[in-house]
């Protein structure tokens, strides 16, 4: 294996003895050689193969159940592969699922040593690293208390606080960080961009678009055991969202775009030649937040985190006239929801309305969502806006007692200012690229600056 290359997976297949019933497991022990086997095969992975660079960070999404888990517990070493191999090349530093790697009865300090010895560190080195962890995890004096004490998010600070401060070459993150709360999430995020831009090789787990495209060089989508697609993450994500929200019907048509999509165009480079790599830009002016926002009394659901980003993932609110931009924002769910969607609004400093679009037809909503999920709602938009303020209005809209209702709508929920841009010919509020032309050659031989 080349040493530009941290992880390399071959033909990786996982197979699940399945028993029917608690005695057949008895039963295949007992006569390992019978004719007839007690069990019955299921393949969480099937033949995956793929490459993770040293300093990559690769994101692995998938709907639940596709095996993402099993194949990071499988780069982990704490599962062995049916068939096919993984190789993985420095100090790995996990956080897998919730309790894997502590000791319920010891306390986290007993913990912070033993799970750094684990990971390879002596004693005094621990010792020199103990305040920095009790530090970043944050949790008082629980630290001395056994961790079956532990709330699950004071638990997945105390593993991230161990695995980050452990020198890892190699980090890999499960799903297990959406336990903490957002300022924790928000600390160990840009604790994880550090280490990425330190040359640390990640792999990173996660439901969240946004943290994929923020944090991800390259995403990976699996599905029923299967890599159907590896590229760019914007590119993964737009098709794994797709897949996430077709209906049952429409599943295995989608898995076979998907797939014939991967087989011809799956950009392995984060930038879009479509849109050029000039939204960089564009900035981000803290000072700029609406002193106008209206949030109407929420029916279950409720809209967070309203902003715009570049197509790489980046916060910003000063545009460039022309660029593609994601105007994007989370909805939680806090009641069973029916016919959901999203919508965006965007207006004037006057109120006038200029652009708006739903994330579905209402024929096309998310049928049902459970308490407790979350949408990431995401439009993607050229700004063809003239130079000057704007305002965005984000809505969730769902089926309350048989009619459309806004289930959380929010009103100047964010701004953003169009850059004026040298020599533009658009007029008013919206740019429709027009082409313009006068006839003539001697109006076209007299335009141009005066002579002289
Ligand atoms: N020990 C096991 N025995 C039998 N089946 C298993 C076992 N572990 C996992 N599976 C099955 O393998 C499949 C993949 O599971 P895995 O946990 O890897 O999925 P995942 O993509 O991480 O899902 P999620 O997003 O829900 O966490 C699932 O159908 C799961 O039920």
């Amino acid at each position: 294996m080349s040493s530009d290359v941290a992880i390399r997976i071959e033909g990786v297949s996982k197979a699940f003895a399945i028993y029917e019933r608690p005695h057949h497991r008895l039963m295949q022990q007992l006569l390992p050689n019978a004719q007839r086997a007690w069990y019955r095969e299921f393949h969480a992975l099937r033949d995956i193969s793929f490459e993770v660079g040293r300093g990559e960070t690769v994101g692995i999404v998938g709907r639940n159940g596709s095996g993402k888990s099993t194949l990071l517990q499988i780069i982990c070493g704490t599962l062995s592969p049916s068939a096919g191999s993984a190789d993985v090349r420095g100090r790995i530093a996990a956080l897998l699922e919730l309790g894997a790697g502590f000791n319920p009865d010891f306390t986290g300090r007993e913990n912070v040593y033993l799970n750094g010895t684990v990971l390879g560190l002596s004693r005094a080195q621990i010792e020199r690293r103990f305040d920095d962890i009790a530090a970043f995890a944050d949790i008082g004096d629980f630290i001395e208390q056994p961790v079956k004490s532990y709330s699950s998010g004071m638990y997945v600070r105390l593993a991230f606080a161990v695995a980050i401060n452990v020198s890892p070459e190699i980090l890999v993150v499960d799903e297990a960080l959406s336990v903490g709360d957002e300022a924790f999430q928000r600390k160990c995020f840009s604790r994880i961009q550090r280490m990425r831009d330190d040359g640390v090789t990640v792999l990173f787990v996660s439901h969240s678009a946004g943290h994929v495209i923020e944090l991800c060089d390259r995403a990976l989508l699996l599905d029923r055991g299967e890599m159907l697609l590896a590229g760019a993450p914007r590119h993964v994500i737009a098709r794994y969202h797709k897949l996430a929200f077709a209906p049952a019907d429409l599943v295995d048509a989608v898995r076979e775009q998907i797939r014939s999509d991967a087989d011809g165009i799956a950009p392995e480079s984060a930038s879009d030649p479509a849109h050029g790599a000039a939204v960089d830009d564009s900035e981000f002016d803290p000072d700029m937040k609406p002193m106008s926002t209206v949030s109407y009394p929420s029916r279950g659901a409720r809209i967070v985190d309203a902003h715009v980003q570049t197509l790489s993932g980046r916060r910003v609110n000063v545009l460039r006239a022309g660029a593609t931009y994601v105007y994007t924002y989370r909805v939680a769910f806090e009641t069973n929801a029916y016919r959901a969607r999203c919508g965006m609004l965007i207006k004037t400093v006057s109120g006038l309305e200029l652009a708006g679009a739903v994330s579905a037809t209402w024929e096309n909503a998310v049928e049902r969502v459970e308490a407790g999920d979350e949408f990431e709602a995401r439009f993607e938009f050229r700004c063809l806006l003239a130079p000057g303020t704007y305002f965005l209005n984000a809505g969730v809209q769902g089926q309350i007692d048989g009619a459309e209702a806004y289930l959380d709508r929010q009103v100047d929920v964010a701004m953003f200012r169009v850059m004026p841009e040298a020599g533009r010919l658009a007029t008013a509020w919206v740019d429709l690229d027009v082409r313009a032309s006068v006839d003539g050659t001697d109006a076209a031989r007299r335009s141009g600056p005066p002579p002289g």
